[in-house]
């Protein structure tokens, strides 16, 4: 296992001295697609050796599911409490999280499930202590929140890389790139936008893989890294926030310059919370649920009014047939058209087929066989 690290440490140091330029992209090209292939085999060695790991499947329920991640003893477990009412042990100790710890949080309508998790430790993503496990729950988050207290905020960009090696891309569109594999005819390159990555990295990058030939159309800009994810498969794309926790410990000053601080650093601004003393509480639950993209749609049966007290919450981007599947097999199964009221259509009562993508506060009528 050490072995791997030394050699991982060396690649990253070398990609790091080598100024990147139009002579040395293809071998920092090269580079970083060999680092992405053998962080990739420690990570699933790691999983490997590891086994099953109780405790840490978790049933998904309600409209998503949040994580919280974070340094043992920065508030997780007091956290989770004051949001959710769930009693997990808290403890002037380190580690008192040992399984994850679900909660449901009720927010503006939707149902949001809060998954408590053993504190993340540098290392994580290689396998070192619980990390294997926690990491694979947080893979499977429709979103993160990354929480530090007062006294650590340089563990956010701990925490960020220990979640970028574990394939987790926070807060980044997923890049637009297909790669189909051909038997010859070496790499072909369309892009549709102006790219910056040119045909010998992206050359270099395939053979690193041991691909020859393959047909590569890339949506829109893309980099080195952009690319490598692709080839890899494995990545997750999830939003997240900062959440900066007990501010009850210090003074106003402080918490002025580290909450310009992270701003700066991460283009975001950090929710500054007391999770003890229960500041800022709703602002945090604002936060997430922005975060998490949710809308509301309000269901129309073919008699009568559309319920507008009781919204179904969807997440943007969801079309009706995502709607269909949430509420019964059946209205998939059966589904003529439904129609619509709402900023997705041009007029009112317009007929929709499945695929057609909903907009927050539409209303909907679902029109199914009998
Ligand atoms: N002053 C202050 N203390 C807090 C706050 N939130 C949590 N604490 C204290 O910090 C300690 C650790 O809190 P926990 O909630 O157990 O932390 P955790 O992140 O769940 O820790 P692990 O279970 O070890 O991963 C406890 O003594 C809490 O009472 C806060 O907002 N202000």
């Amino acid at each position: 296992m050490a072995g791997i690290e030394d050699q991982i440490k060396e690649i990253e140091d070398e990609i790091q001295k080598t100024v990147y330029n139009k002579a040395t992209s293809k071998h920092i090209g090269r580079l970083k697609a060999k680092l992405a292939k053998m962080k990739e085999d420690a990570v699933n060695r790691a999983m490997k050796a590891g086994g099953g790991g109780e405790g840490y499947s978790v049933k998904k329920s309600g409209d998503a599911t949040v994580v919280l991640v974070g340094f043992p003893s920065t508030g997780k477990s007091t956290l989770l409490n004051k949001l959710t009412g769930t009693e997990s042990e808290t403890g002037a100790y380190a580690f008192t999280t040992l399984t994850v710890v679900p909660g449901a949080l009720e927010h503006k309508g939707a149902k949001i499930q809060l998954l408590d998790i053993p504190g993340l430790i540098a290392g994580a993503a290689m396998g070192k202590g619980r990390g294997k496990e926690v990491i694979a729950v947080v893979r499977t988050a429709d979103m993160i929140v990354i929480l530090v207290d007062v006294f650590n905020e340089k563990h956010v960009d701990v925490l960020i890389r220990e979640l970028y090696d574990a394939g987790i891309r926070i807060n980044v569109p997923e890049p637009d790139i297909t790669i189909k594999k051909t038997s010859r005819g070496g790499v072909r390159l369309n892009a549709v936008g102006t790219l910056d990555l040119d045909i010998e990295e992206v050359r270099s990058i395939l053979t690193e893989n041991r691909i020859a030939s393959a047909d590569i159309l890339i949506r829109g800009n893309a980099t080195q890294d952009d690319l490598i994810d692709a080839l890899m498969g494995s990545r997750v794309y999830v939003p997240a926030i900062v959440v900066v926790n007990k501010i009850d410990l210090i003074d106003e000053a402080e918490r002025t310059r580290i909450e310009a601080d992270l701003t700066e650093r991460f283009e975001m601004s950090p929710v500054m919370i007391s999770a003890a003393a229960g500041y800022h509480m709703e602002e945090l639950k604002d936060a997430i649920y922005d975060s998490l993209g949710f809308m509301r749609l309000y269901l129309k049966p073919v008699a009568g009014p559309a319920d507008l007290d009781e919204p179904l919450i969807m997440r943007l981007g969801a079309k009706v047939e995502d709607v269909c599947h949430k509420l019964h097999r059946d209205f998939y199964d059966k589904f003529r058209y439904a129609r619509i009221w709402g900023d997705s259509v041009k007029h009112e009562a317009q007929r929709v087929g499945l695929t057609h993508t909903l907009a927050d506060e539409d209303i909907l009528q679902i029109i199914i066989e009998r």
